[in-house]
């Protein structure tokens, strides 16, 4: 044996200083590694729509419907199981509720437990109890471990168990026993999340997913480009700032800024009013469904079009500065003819629904006024130094990237930028060429030199990075020839408001490609995927998340309530267990209350995607590969014991 392997030999038995104790290790491990999978959980495109994201992590896709049948099967109605699946979502609230109906309530607590507590042995069965203890609420957590394991030791089981429950109810601690039964089996059903980005924008809660996700047992984010468009204004991107204003403003999300993180909007407020005092602002009117009142909307209009017409300045600045990012062709306020109220795109000359530009001089259209300055330097100030907000961003970071790869899928937000043939296409990054792997990997590198890099070119590329990733054509993450947001405000011809996406989308049938990008990855072996979100997917128009004969998904959750209408659905989630993948299509949520109340729960089908023929184990996960290692390791260690090459210590 050589002289390092000794060493390491060495080190290792530290931990195990003796046979007995490598032995046990050894068996612990092989245990492991027999028990089934657990659950993956893949959501994507949430877009702030905090209570729809708290319900399908609550019901996990579907997995606690699942667990149910199993456990009762045909013994019990489906209404009964219905119940018992609102009350394992929303305990307190559903408690309230039967506590007014219920007659006999120490009955209805005794049946209740006795079936949770059925439910809640079966979801720890997958799991080593070493696992299921640190699950455990610390207040019941000996009750609870007693009664979902088995004791061959005691012979009276039955009353053993019936007294501990008889017990919990006499001394009326049924109901915080039966919500800490409920959150147990919520926590226990899904054993990892995976967010496929886009958890900003558009709906009135991402501060709260974020806060959510915060206290998540075990997770993984790949960054979509609305949450890379949040990271870029947390470190002061002036247009990212302009853009995450604009677009709170545009779905009459300003609450989230304000209430949120704390951002002080005043002063973009007194700009507006000052700026745009009788201006109608009618091109900014609110996307969606608002409460706002008459006066509210009007002041929100007007917010909307300064913070417009100041990113669109900045956007034109940065696009002169950066001319290695290609895209001088989307700034556009010097292709506006003032006089005239004009554009002219490719040669053609549209008319502006609205030529009113108090702040623009037609000579230099890019010039910040000095008052839009200084709202925009207090908007940055406001950014960087929000504590929350940094507390999010450093979340995205730790947990999020721009790409995963786990248990033999390859999981991205948006696409690989293709050619027109299929091939991968180069994007010119600063001063190199990148293309596949290599492309996210540098943008990757990119993102977190904005947050953590001393040089301050080099923070300055990260920073811009951000906003390329998020609007470029050439962004992996936005996948799409060009962000027609000015012509979706002023121009009234459909055909300007055209985002054409790239070649990648073509592709999404073609098993070549599919295999070359999950090579380029190194994603290899049986039994492997491409998972992705980003763009919805029309079920209404009966197009399917399943492409290439399931080994690419696309599964844009459609959470997004201002999508629905388009796509038909509120989405797709995926879940991943043992038995296989499977793809839950939901319903439009409503609200908790309607889901607790009617027990209405947004799942409308279950789609197998696949179905393994035998149950997959832990073995056979990247967690597997590691545990593997790990014993041979171990057999090394306890064979230098047996060898006498290392001596036990007692
Ligand atoms: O619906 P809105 O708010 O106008 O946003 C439209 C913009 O959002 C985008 O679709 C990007 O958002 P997604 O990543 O959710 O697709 C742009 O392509 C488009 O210009
Ligand atoms: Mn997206």
């Amino acid at each position: 044996m050589d002289n390092m392997k000794l060493k390491y030999l060495e080190r290792m038995a530290e931990l195990y200083p003796t046979i007995a104790k490598a032995s046990t290790e050894i068996i612990n491990l092989q245990a492991i590694l027999n028990l089934p999978k657990g659950t993956e959980h893949f959501l994507t495109d949430i877009h702030g729509e905090y209570e729809a994201f708290s319900h399908v992590l609550k019901n996990g896709s579907g997995s606690v419907r699942r667990k149910i049948d199993t456990v009762f099967g045909h013994t019990m109605s489906r209404q009964d199981k219905k119940s018992l699946a609102t009350l394992i979502y929303y305990p307190r609230e559903k408690m309230n509720l039967i506590k007014k109906q219920e007659h006999d309530r120490k009955e209805w607590y005794k049946i209740t437990l006795y079936r949770l507590i059925e439910v809640c042995k079966k979801t720890a069965s997958k799991y080593t109890r070493s696992k299921v203890r640190k699950a455990l609420p610390k207040d019941f957590a000996y009750v609870i471990e007693e009664l979902i394991t088995e004791r061959p030791d005691i012979t009276d089981k039955e009353s053993y168990y019936e007294q501990i429950i008889h017990t919990i109810i006499a001394i009326g601690r049924a109901e915080e026993f039966i919500i800490a039964l409920a959150e147990l089996i919520q926590r226990l059903v899904v054993d990892h999340l995976h967010i496929l980005g886009d958890i900003y924008d558009r709906g009135p809660g991402s501060h709260q997913i974020m806060d959510k996700l915060e206290n998540y047992h075990s997770l993984d984010i790949q960054w979509g480009n609305h949450d890379v468009v949040w990271m870029g204004a947390a470190v002061g991107q002036a247009c990212c700032v302009a853009t995450v204003v604009r677009i709170c403003a545009r779905y009459a999300n300003l609450d989230i800024l304000e209430d949120g993180y704390g951002i002080n909007l005043l002063p973009l407020a007194t700009f507006a009013l000052t700026y745009y005092k009788d201006d109608p602002c009618i091109c900014f009117k609110i996307k969606g469904h608002n409460t706002l009142n008459p006066v509210e909307q009007d002041l929100n209009m007007k917010m909307h079009k300064a913070i417009s017409i100041i990113q669109f300045k900045l956007e034109g600045q940065l696009l002169m500065r950066r001319r290695e990012f290609g895209m001088a062709d989307r700034a556009l306020l010097d292709d506006i003819d003032y006089t005239e109220g004009t554009i002219t795109l490719n040669r053609k000359t549209y008319k502006l629904m609205d030529n009113h530009f108090p702040t623009i001089d037609p000579d230099n259209p890019y010039e910040l006024s000095k008052e839009e300055k200084e709202v925009v330097e207090r908007l940055i100030f406001a950014f960087v130094n929000c504590e929350k907000l940094q507390r999010h961003m450093q979340l995205l970071l730790k947990k999020g990237s721009m790409y995963k790869i786990y248990n033999r899928n390859l999981l991205y937000h948006g696409c690989i930028p293709l050619n027109e043939d299929g091939t991968f296409k180069e994007i010119q990054v600063y001063d190199k060429v990148y293309k596949g792997k290599e492309l996210y990997d540098v943008l990757e590198t990119y993102v977190r030199k904005a947050f953590v890099a001393v040089d301050e070119r080099e923070k300055e590329k990260g920073k811009d990075i951000l906003w390329f990733i998020w609007s470029s054509p050439s962004s992996p993450l936005f996948g799409k020839d060009k962000m027609a947001t000015f012509e979706r405000y002023f121009l009234a011809e459909e055909e300007t408001h055209k985002e054409n996406k790239n070649a990648y989308y073509k592709f999404l049938e073609d098993e070549a490609v599919a295999d070359r990008i999950l090579q380029e990855f190194h994603v290899t072996g049986e039994c492997t995927h491409i998972v992705n979100g980003h763009v919805p997917v029309h079920h209404g128009a009966g197009e399917s998340p399943i492409k290439c004969g399931g080994k690419l998904l696309i599964i844009d959750g459609g959470f997004s309530r201002a999508y629905q209408k388009e796509t038909g659905i509120a989405g797709y989630t995926l879940i991943y267990n043992s038995w296989g993948m499977i793809l839950a299509a939901h319903e439009p949520f409503t609200s908790a209350a309607d889901a607790i109340s009617k027990e209405s729960d947004i799942l409308s089908d279950s789609i197998l995607v696949k179905r393994t023929v035998k149950r997959k184990t832990v073995g056979e996960t990247d967690i597997g590969m590691k545990l593997k290692e790990r014993i041979a390791e171990l057999e090394e260690l306890l064979a230098a014991y047996r060898d006498g090459l290392l001596i036990e210590k007692s």
